[in-house]
C-alpha cells in the first residue's frame, strides 16, 4: 500500500521535510476508499491527518501526459520525453514540496476503459480536486473531444466540484493564428456537446501548453492555485507588500517546479513569468556550481538565498528566500530599488505573516492527525471486541 510513503513525506512540520518528488506505480485495483482515506474532493491520509487534493491527468494516448509530469516535476528536459514508454497503468506521485504545494499527481494511461465494471472511477473522481484533460491540437481532436465530454460527465456527476482543466497541448508546432483557432474551435465544441447535454453549469478551463516553453508550467500554476485554500490571504499579502514598497509586480514561487503558488492582483503577462523562471534557474545553476560543500546534497537554496538582477531597460528583478521551497521574486524600477532598505523591512513582515499563515495551516493538520488517529484506535477497539469476543 502507497500511503504509508505519503506519510513519510509529509511529517507534522513539512518545512523539515526532505524534498519530497515520489514516484509511484500502482494498480488502481489495489485501493479501497478506506485505505485511500478519501473525503469530499481531497485525500486524506488516514493516519496523519494530511488532506492533499488529488490532481488527474487524462486524455487519448500519446497526447503527452507523462512528459507533462516529467518536464514539471522531473526536471526531465523536454527533448528527452521523445523516449517515454507509453504508460500502462495508473502512476501515483506525491508532490509535498512546500507549505503550500502539497497534493497528488495521477497519471492515467491513455486507454483506460471509464466503462470497466473493475475500474471503479467514483473512488477516484470522489477524492479529486483538479482533472486535467490533455489534448495533441497537432492530432485530429474529434475522439478527444468526446472522450473529455464523457470524462468531465462521469466525474460532475460523482464530485462536482471538480476543476474541470483542458490542455491543448503540443502548441509549439502551431502560428500564433493557428493557436487562436484551435483553442477556439475546441472551446466552442467541448462546450456545445455540453450544452446538448443540458450540463451548461460545468465550467471548463482552457490552456495553450507546451512542454517546449514555459507555457506548461503557467498553466500548472494556475491549476494548483486553485487548490491553495489559502490563496485569498497568500494574494492579499503580496497586494500590502507591493504597494508599500514601491514594487511593480511581485510572485510567490515554489522553486523546484517553477511553478508560482500567488501573485499580487495585477494581470501577469507571460514575459515576466519566463524572466522569473530564468532568474530562479540562474539562482539554483550559479548555487548549484559554487554554493553547495560537498557533504551537502539537495536543493542548493537556503535563508541567505538572494539575488539581484538589473535588466538594461531600468527594471530591476530581486529574488529572495520565504521558506525553504518558496520564493518571492519582484519586478520594481532603479529608484524604487534606491529604497532597499524599506522593501527588506517590509519582506521581513510579509515573511512573518506567511508563517503566521503557515502555522495555522499545521494546527489544522494536527487537530485533523489527532481526530482520525481516534477515530482509527476506536475503529481497531471495535474491530478488536467483534473479532476477539473474549
Ligand atoms: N511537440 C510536442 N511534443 C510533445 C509535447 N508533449 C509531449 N510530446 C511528445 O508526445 C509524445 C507522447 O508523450 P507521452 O507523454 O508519452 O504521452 P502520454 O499521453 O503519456 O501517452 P500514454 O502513456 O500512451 O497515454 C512524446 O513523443 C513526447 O515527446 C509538446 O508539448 N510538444
Amino acid at each position: 500500500m502507497t500511503t504509508e510513503r505519503g506519510s513519510a513525506l509529509s511529517g507534522e512540520d513539512e518545512e523539515d521535510t526532505a524534498l519530497g518528488y515520489y514516484d509511484d506505480e500502482d494498480d488502481l485495483e489495489a485501493f479501497s476508499d478506506a485505505e485511500l482515506g478519501c473525503e469530499d474532493g481531497v485525500f486524506s491520509d488516514s493516519l496523519n491527518g494530511e488532506v492533499k487534493p488529488r490532481i488527474l491527468l487524462m486524455g487519448l494516448r500519446r497526447s503527452g501526459k507523462s512528459s507533462i509530469q516529467k518536464v514539471v516535476f522531473h526536471k526531465m528536459s523536454p527533448n528527452e520525453t521523445l523516449f517515454l514508454e507509453s504508460t500502462n497503468k495508473i502512476c501515483r506521485e506525491d508532490v509535498s514540496s512546500s507549505s503550500f504545494v502539497s497534493f497528488q499527481i495521477w497519471d492515467f494511461p491513455g486507454q483506460i476503459d471509464f466503462f470497466d465494471p473493475t475500474f471503479d472511477y467514483e473512488m477516484i473522481f470522489r477524492g479529486t480536486g483538479a482533472l486535467i484533460f490533455v489534448i495533441d491540437s497537432q492530432d485530429d481532436y474529434v475522439e478527444a473531444l468526446s472522450r473529455l465530454h464523457l470524462t468531465v460527465t462521469r466525474a460532475y456527476k460523482v464530485n462536482p466540484d471538480i476543476n474541470f482543466e483542458v490542455f491543448i497541448h503540443k502548441v509549439d508546432g502551431l502560428s500564433d493564428d493557428h493557436k487562436i483557432e484551435k483553442q477556439r474551435d475546441i472551446h466552442k465544441r467541448a462546450n456545445d456537446d455540453l450544452a446538448d447535454a443540458g450540463l451548461e453549469r460545468i465550467h471548463l478551463s482552457f490552456y495553450l501548453t507546451s512542454i517546449y516553453d514555459h507555457s506548461i508550467f503557467e498553466a500548472f500554476s494556475k491549476v494548483v492555485q486553485k487548490l491553495i485554500p489559502q490563496l485569498p490571504t497568500l494574494e492579499n499579502l503580496l497586494n500590502i507588500f507591493i504597494s508599500n514598497s514601491g514594487i511593480e509586480k511581485a510572485f510567490l514561487f515554489d522553486v523546484v517546479s517553477k511553478i508560482y503558488i500567488a501573485t499580487d492582483s495585477s494581470p501577469v503577462d507571460m514575459q515576466t513569468y519566463e524572466l522569473c523562471c530564468d532568474m530562479i534557474d540562474v539562482v539554483i545553476d550559479i548555487s548549484c556550481i559554487y554554493g553547495l560543500t560537498d557533504s551537502e546534497g539537495g536543493l542548493p537554496y537556503d535563508k541567505e538565498s538572494m539575488a539581484i538582477i538589473h535588466l538594461n531597460n531600468t527594471t530591476v528583478m530581486y529574488l529572495k528566500e520565504v521558506t525553504k521551497f518558496l520564493a518571492m521574486v519582484c519586478f520594481l524600477r532603479k529608484e524604487s530599488f534606491e529604497r532597499k532598505g524599506l522593501i527588506d523591512y517590509n519582506f521581513h513582515c510579509f515573511k512573518n505573516a506567511i508563517q503566521e499563515v503557515f502555522d495555522v495551516r499545521v494546527k489544522v493538520q494536527q487537530n485533523r492527525k489527532l481526530l482520525s488517529q481516534r477515530r482509527w484506535s476506536k475503529l481497531s477497539m471495535t474491530n478488536g471486541v467483534l473479532s476477539n469476543p473474549h
